[in-house]
C-alpha cells in the first residue's frame, strides 16, 4: 500500500488509538503492535547480553512524527526522545514542507575511516611514502578479515597517510583505512580491519603501532537534505511571511559567526536526529561526536545548517553532516524495538536512514528558528512541557491535563504554581465530596 504520512487530529487520540490508527497505515503484525503496546520489549534477558552490570531497563517515550514526504515518498518517523515539543515540532514543520515538494536529500557512500597511530619513526615523511608504496598489500590484508562486507561489495577501498612531524611524543604517522561498511554503522568492522594491518605497518616503517581504532569524524558519510518554503507557508496572523523569513535567516547567520549560538542551533538540529538514532538501535555519542566536529572543519565551530532567502523571495534551507548509521550491527537487530523502527521508516538501505534523519534535522532545526526570530520558544515548548511540570508537581490521571492547561492558560509554566493549582483542585474536590 502507498503511505500517506499525514496525521491529522493523531494527537487528540490516546496512545492506543494512535497505535490502531498506524497499524492502518502501515503492514504491521499483531506481533510488532504488542511490542509497542505492553511492556517488556526488550527482554531482560536480551538487555543482560547487550550491556554488563545491568538491573533492569530504562524507558523513555516512544512517539512518531508525521507528514514528512523525502524524495517524493512518504515516511512516519519514530521517535524515543524525552524533551516535550520535539515531536510536534518535526511534525509541524514536515506539513509546512510537504505543502511545497517536501524534503530533497542525498547522501555519499557509506564510507568509515579508521586510523592506525604509529610512533617512533625518525622519518615520518619517509615513511609515508614506504606505506602508500605497499598501499594494496595494505588494503588486501584488511579486507581479509571481512568476507561477508567483500561480498556485499564493501570493504577497504584505500588508504591514507597523514604526517605529523613534532608532536610533544616526536613523529607521528596516522593511516586512514577508507572503508565501505555498506549499512553498517561499521565501527567494529573497521577496528578489526585496523588491528589487523598494525603488523604490516610495523614492518614497513620499523614504528610503533600504538591506537587502531575507528575516527568518529565521519566527513566521508554525509547525508544532506534541503528544502524550500513559500512566504506564504510561513506566515502567520501576527507575522508576515516575508518577515518569517528574514527572521530565520537573521538567526541562521547569528549561528553562523557565533560559536555560543551555533552550540545551541545545533542542538535543535540534533533535537530531531537523536531521538531517529535511539529508536533505531543506533549509537547516539557516536552521531553527536561526528556532528560537532564536522561543524568545527574550518577551525571555527558554526552551524551545521544554512538557511538563504531565494531570487523568488522562498526560504532555502539546507543541512549536511556526517550521518554513520547502520540497519546491521550494534543493538539495531537486538533492540526489537529498533528492528521495528525500521520497519515503520520502511528503508532500504543504511543510507536512506542517514537522509532521512537529516531530513527530520532540518525540519527540528526550522522549528526552532521560526518559533525563536518571532513568537519565542516559551509559547508552544512550555505549552506542551507543561504537562511535565503537572507531572513534577505530583498530579495524577485527569488533573496533569487540567494543571497543564490552566498554566498555558495563564501563560505562567512554573512548578509551584503547578502545586498550588493542584492544592486547590483537591480542595474543590474535597468540597465536593
Ligand atoms: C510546538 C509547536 C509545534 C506548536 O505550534 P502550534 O502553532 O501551536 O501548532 P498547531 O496547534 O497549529 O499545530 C500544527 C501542527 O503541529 C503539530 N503539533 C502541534 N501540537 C502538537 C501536539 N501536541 N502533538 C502532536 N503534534 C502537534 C501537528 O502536526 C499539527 O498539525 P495537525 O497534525 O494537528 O494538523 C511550535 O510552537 C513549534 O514548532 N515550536 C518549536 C518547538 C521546538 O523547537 N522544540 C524543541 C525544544 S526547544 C530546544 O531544545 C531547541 C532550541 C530552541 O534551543 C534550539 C535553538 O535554539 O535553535
Ligand atoms: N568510537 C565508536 O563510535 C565506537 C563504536 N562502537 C560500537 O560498534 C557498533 C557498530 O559496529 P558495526 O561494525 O556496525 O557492528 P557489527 O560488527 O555488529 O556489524 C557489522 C558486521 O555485520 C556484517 N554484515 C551483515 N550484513 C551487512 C550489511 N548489509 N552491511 C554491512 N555489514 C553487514 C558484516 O560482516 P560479518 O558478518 O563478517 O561480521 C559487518 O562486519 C556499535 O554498537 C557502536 O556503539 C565500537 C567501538 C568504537
Amino acid at each position: 500500500m502507498t503511505l500517506d504520512s499525514s496525521l491529522p487530529k493523531f494527537r487528540t487520540l490516546t496512545p492506543a488509538d494512535r497505535l490502531e490508527h498506524l497499524a492502518q497505515k502501515l503492514p504491521l503484525s499483531k506481533d510488532d503492535l504488542r511490542l509497542v503496546a505492553e511492556p517488556g520489549a526488550l527482554p531482560l534477558e536480551t538487555a543482560d547480553s547487550m550491556i554488563e552490570n545491568v538491573i533492569g531497563k530504562f524507558e523513555l517515550p516512544y512517539a512518531v512524527a508525521g507528514y514528512f514526504q523525502i524524495n517524493g515518498k512518504d515516511v512516519l518517523v519514530p521517535m524515543a526522545v524525552e524533551e516535550p515539543s520535539v515531536v510536534a515540532a518535526a511534525s509541524y514543520m514536515a506539513k509546512l514542507v510537504r505543502a511545497n515538494g517536501g524534503f530533497h536529500t542525498s547522501s555519499s557512500g557509506p564510507i568509515m575511516r579508521a586510523q592506525v597511530q604509529i610512533m617512533n619513526l625518525q622519518d615520518p615523511y619517509g615513511a609515508r611514502h614506504a606505506i602508500l608504496q605497499q598501499h594494496q598489500d595494505i588494503i588486501d590484508i584488511a579486507n581479509s578479515r571481512d568476507k561477508v562486507l567483500l561480498g556485499l561489495g564493501g570493504g577497504c577501498k584505500d588508504i591514507e597517510v597523514h604526517v605529523f612531524p613534532d608532536t610533544a611524543r616526536g613523529a607521528m604517522v596516522v593511516v586512514h583505512l577508507i572503508v565501505d561498511v555498506r549499512d553498517a554503522m561499521g565501527a567494529n568492522t573497521v577496528n578489526t580491519m585496523a588491528e589487523a594491518v598494525a603488523g604490516r605497518l610495523e614492518q614497513i616503517t620499523g614504528g610503533r603501532v600504538r591506537l587502531r581504532i575507528l575516527s568518529n569524524l565521519a566527513d566521508l558519510r554525509l547525508a544532506r537534505a534541503h528544502l524550500r518554503l513559500t512566504p506564504e507557508l510561513l506566515q502567520t496572523s501576527e507575522y508576515s511571511g516575508v518577515d518569517v523569513i528574514n527572521g530565520i535567516v537573521d538567526a541562521y547567520e547569528f549561528a553562523a559567526v557565533d560559536p555560543y549560538r551555533a552550540a545551541t542551533h545545533n542542538k535543535g538540529i540534533m533535537n530531531g536526529i537523536d531521538p531517529i538514532v535511539v529508536a533505531t538501535g543506533n549509537d547516539w555519542r557516536a552521531v553527536e561526536a561526528g556532528a560537532h566536529a564536522y561543524a568545527c572543519r574550518s577551525g571555527h565551530y558554526t552551524s551545521l545548517s544554512t538557511w538563504e532567502i531565494a531570487g523568488n523571495g522562498d526560504l532555502v534551507g539546507t543541512l549536511e553532516m556526517p550521518m554513520p548509521l547502520g540497519l546491521v550491527g550494534g543493538a539495531t537487530k537486538t533492540h526489537p524495538l529498533a528492528q521495528l523502527s525500521l520497519k515503520i521508516l520502511n528503508v532500504a538501505s543504511a543510507q536512506e536512514l542517514a537522509e532521512i534523519s537529516v531530513a527530520v534535522g532540518l525540519a527540528q532545526n526550522l522549528a526552532a528558528l521560526r518559533a525563536l526570530s518571532t513568537e519565542g520558544i516559551q509559547r508552544g515548548h512550555m505549552a506542551l512541557h507543561a504537562r511535565n511540570i503537572a507531572l513534577l508537581a505530583g498530579a495524577k490521571g485527569d488533573d496533569i491535563a487540567w494543571v497543564a492547561q490552566k498554566m498555558v492558560e495563564a501563560r505562567d509554566v512554573r512548578a509551584d504554581l503547578a502545586t498550588e493549582l493542584l492544592q486547590k483542585k483537591s480542595t474543590l474536590n474535597g468540597d465536593n465530596a
